[in-house]
């Protein structure tokens, strides 16, 4: 990188969301340079713009590398990295459907740390409606009572998984009221609320009426197989179908707006059969924001929980305004969701948006479900997988591997005890871990522990580097796209390579009869396995930070090293010569002992049959 002037702490000062935590040297300086208006290359580098004779620019250039940029390796001027999961129902405590969100979209915004972003993670909980009146009466507490407890219980489980949010929004939150009335005001004014009767059938476990395409027989939820009641209103209503027009296009056009593809032909399918003016509104419903022009009635919970996302990013008693917005990340990246929450995001919340002024996101991710017996895993079946019992046998980077692992970002995912162990021991207690092991192993009897060589003195050509560099690449483009198994596969590849080539290696013969030449050649070897480990770590730590640390502690590193981890560390040639290690012991802990989880049956499941 080119030479760099200015302080850390004067950069510091000017982006304060890194000051609460430590941010990498060169992703500080890759931001310092944007800040100045330099060009960034995507690997990093820095461009050098060429200019013609009257100074326009004609192109960039990296001396380094010889490369010229184009527009797909110049890093985008947005340094903002906005990304959500829903606002959780705190109609009961939360269970591994509400973690598995969580943990993708954690994984997703680490990821996008390293690269230098500048990250504003939201998670949080929707509290008002029928349905939390109900759960709270059921345990004769008041609402706010009711919410608080499991908030709580939310936010624990969040630590215990090592969920980095920036904002954790409540929807009881004083500064969330003022911007559901600052923008009910807004699209009010525009034309585009209007009072009416209504009559469907309605699901309190969705909060939403159903049209006879979305019930199964006798009127039953296919989500919650609960039957929906029959019900009369006059609401106010949104004229969603004012932005038929609009939101179609964005659909049609923009191909990633929505995503996964399955998901996005399902969002089409529903724009192109017409979109239907809904009610924003709840008559007799008293748990929720009142209708500041008609305070006999609340706000409808989507209405309201949709917007927690833009709640989350204003301070106290700051009006959601589009330039206050934008200078704290607005429009969101990706809203991460489960494919049952896809037609709020996907259609009521542009609409919503296109009618306040407001620029609409990026991306509306919709992921799987987690199953038992092929159901929905849900807080009103009952058929959940407690995570905490999880956390507490087999620890939080076990439980975010597998699921990110195994379940296809996307599709829908079974679980079974037996086949979690195996996977987690197969990889990161076998393939990394033992690894690890027995390379530093090797290394304190043959080397006293110390690297004889760096890692950068390592040929290109050698096959364990060529296949991680070739990984690197991989795993970034999957990150970037959200695929995260894909991520995790690339790291996989790695990993298995190295073994291999240990075994081709096999250096222990050399250390034990080869000639100097050969030690010296097996000497190389166990640094290369060591960096491609090393590598394997920086891969690794969006979703399993506490082993990648534990890896980067066995190399012989400072914890600081690792808190300041970069992307760019994922570059070949991080060990360097004289680096001393100490004493290895066990990264991971084989998970064994009695199994933890049984699933309860699906409540309801004879409905479903
Ligand atoms: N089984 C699941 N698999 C994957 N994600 C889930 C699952 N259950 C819930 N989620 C996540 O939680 C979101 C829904 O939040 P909500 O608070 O409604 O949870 P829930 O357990 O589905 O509640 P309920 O069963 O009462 O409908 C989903 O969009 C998804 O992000
Ligand atoms: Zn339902």
């Amino acid at each position: 990188m080119a030479a760099l002037h200015g302080s850390r702490e004067a950069f510091l000062a000017a982006y304060p969301l890194h000051a609460s935590r430590k941010i990498s040297w060169s992703s500080w300086n890759l931001l310092r340079l944007r800040a100045q208006g330099t060009r960034v290359a995507r690997d990093y580098h820095v461009l050098e713009d060429i200019r013609t004779r009257n100074q326009r620019l004609s192109s960039s250039i990296c001396r380094a590398c010889s490369n010229y940029a184009t527009e797909s390796t110049i890093a985008s001027d947005r340094d903002h990295f906005f990304a959500t999961t829903p606002l959780y129902y705190v109609n009961a405590e939360p269970h591994m459907g509400s973690a598995y969100t969580t943990m993708a979209a954690d994984a997703i915004t680490r990821f996008q740390r390293l690269r230098g972003k500048r990250v504003s993670f939201v998670t949080g909980t929707d509290e008002h409606g029928e349905k939390i009146a109900e759960a709270a009466a059921k345990k004769g507490q008041e609402p706010q009572q009711h919410c608080d407890g499991v908030v709580a219980s939310f936010k624990g489980l969040w630590e215990e998984m090592d969920i980095q949010y920036d904002s954790f929004i409540r929807t009881t939150d004083a500064k969330h009221a003022v911007v559901v009335r600052a923008i009910l005001d807004r699209v009010w004014e525009k034309g585009d609320i209007y009072k009416a009767k209504y009559e469907g059938y309605y699901c309190v476990g969705c909060e939403a009426y159903k049209d006879d395409s979305e019930m199964e027989g006798d009127h039953a939820c296919p989500i919650h197989k609960t039957r929906c009641v029959e019900r009369e209103e006059e609401n106010y209503f949104f004229a969603l179908s004012k932005y038929q027009q609009q939101i179609q296009r964005l659909i049609e056009e923009d191909k990633s707006f929505v995503q996964p593809a399955a998901r996005r032909n399902e969002v089409l399918g529903w724009v192109e059969a017409g979109l239907r003016d809904f009610s924003i509104s709840r008559a007799a419903v008293s748990w929720g924001i009142p209708i500041p022009r008609d305070p006999a009635q609340t706000v409808y919970v989507w209405f309201d929980a949709l917007l927690g996302y833009m709640s989350a990013l204003l301070p106290e008693g700051i009006e959601p305004a589009e330039a206050e917005l934008a200078s704290r990340g607005w429009p969101a990246d990706v809203h991460i969701v489960g494919k049952d929450i896809l037609r709020f995001h996907a259609v009521y919340w542009p609409g919503m948006l296109l009618s306040a002024g407001l620029p609409l996101p990026r991306k509306i991710f919709a992921h799987g479900f987690l199953t038992k017996d092929g159901m929905k895993m849900g807080k009103s079946l009952g058929n959940i997988l407690e995570p905490r019992k999880l956390l507490a046998a087999y620890g939080s980077d076990a439980v975010r591997f597998y699921f990110l692992k195994e379940v296809v970002f996307g599709q829908d995912g079974d679980f079974s005890e037996q086949r979690f162990r195996d996977i987690v021991n197969a990889f990161l207690a076998n393939s990394v871990g033992n690894l690890l092991n027995r390379t530093l192993g090797l290394l304190r009897k043959n080397c006293a522990g110390t690297l004889p060589a760096a890692a950068a003195s390592v040929p290109a050509d050698n096959p364990l580097r060529a296949v991680a560099e070739l990984e690197v690449t991989a795993a970034a483009e999957a990150y970037k796209e959200l695929r995260l198994h894909d991520a995790l596969e690339a790291v996989v590849a790695i990993a298995n390579r190295g073994n291999l080539y240990m075994e081709q290696v096999a250096p222990w013969t050399a250390f034990k009869k080869g000639t100097d030449e050969e030690k010296q050649a097996a000497e190389l070897a166990l640094v290369t396995v060591l960096e491609a480990v090393r590598i394997v770590a920086v891969l690794l730590s969006p979703v399993t930070p506490r082993l990648s640390g534990e890896i980067y502690g066995a190399l012989g590193y400072a914890p600081e090293a690792y808190e300041g981890l970069s992307w760019g560390d994922a570059s070949w040639g991080g060990l360097s010569e004289g680096q001393a290690t100490p004493p290895p012991k066990p990264v991971f802990a084989r998970l064994e002992g009695d199994l933890v989880t049984e699933i309860a049956a699906s409540k309801g499941a004879a409905v479903a049959a």
